[in-house]
């Protein structure tokens, strides 16, 4: 699933490059304001953080929610305390698109993340043409070349990344390629399992000055609770954001 996912965005970035040249897009890019400092803005805090996300779909469940007003949303985040907003951008099983990361980010003044299956320098540049300041990379889909080029690019371009791991050796991974910003996915990409215990067993091996991010199957504010008490900085949560009322449920997981 996961290779078919980020094959799949691969496809779908070389038609749009298509229409849109490499030059052009790397232009938009260096000629976008500077990205939001998004390290600082979910760096460690007396309270948990959460990235808040834009999900209509996905392949695990299906469509969740119908999301006409991304940035309608992003701003219920805004008000319900997220410190960041996730953006699913990808089309096919996410029913995501770059243009939903545009109108998001010119509602709101929280940093933005292009969350995607990003495999090619394009799609780097493509996000911060649209003024992401943040993209995800996701260590099982990458060789260690592909990886560090990327996450190269992405800094240079002024983003930061989250790395996104599913075990110990993905981990290790992210670590030597001096990540800051660390995700541990309770979702196995490719099983879709769900391992809610996942971040609690890799947290003690991420070292202190790296912000740690507890990624998925958030239901109730008691999992928050859990992923903090584990030694999560931030929590990234979806579906139960897009199902339920955004702003008070956010309330109630940031009250844990
Ligand atoms: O959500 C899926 O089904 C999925 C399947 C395959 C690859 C990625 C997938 N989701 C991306 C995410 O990591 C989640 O959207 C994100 O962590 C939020 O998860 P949740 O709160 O459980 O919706």
């Amino acid at each position: 699933m996961l290779a078919e996912l980020t094959a799949g965005a691969a496809e779908d970035a070389l038609a749009r490059r298509e229409a849109v040249s490499l030059a052009t897009v790397e232009a938009d890019a260096l000629a976008a304001p500077p990205a939001l400092d998004a390290l600082a803005a979910l760096s460690r805090a007396d309270r948990v953080k959460i990235i808040a996300e834009v999900k209509r779909a996905s392949p695990s469940r299906g469509h969740l929610a119908e999301i006409t007003d991304p940035a309608a949303l992003a701003a219920d985040y805004e008000l319900g305390g997220a410190s960041a907003i996730s953006v699913l951008t990808e089309g096919r099983r996410f029913k995501g698109s770059l243009d939903d990361l545009r109108a998001v980010r010119a509602r709101v003044d929280l940093p933005v993340l292009r969350k995607d299956f990003i495999s090619q320098p394009y799609q780097v540049f493509e996000a911060r043409a649209a003024r992401a300041d943040l993209v995800l990379l996701i260590v099982a889909a990458l060789d260690d070349r592909t990886l560090a080029e990327l996450f190269a690019l992405s800094t240079e371009l002024g983003m930061t990344t989250l790395v996104e791991t599913h075990s110990g050796d993905e981990l290790s991974r992210a670590l030597d390629l001096g990540a800051r910003l660390v995700g541990v996915n309770a979702r196995d990409l490719s099983t879709f399992e769900l391992d809610k215990t996942l971040f609690a067993r890799l947290a003690p091996t991420i070292p202190d000055d790296v912000v740690k991010v507890a990624e998925s199957a958030v239901a109730v504010p008691a999992d928050v609770a859990a992923y903090r008490e584990a030694g999560a900085d931030v929590v990234l949560i979806g579906e139960a954001l897009v199902t339920n009322h955004p702003v008070s449920t956010l309330e109630s997981f940031l009250a844990v």
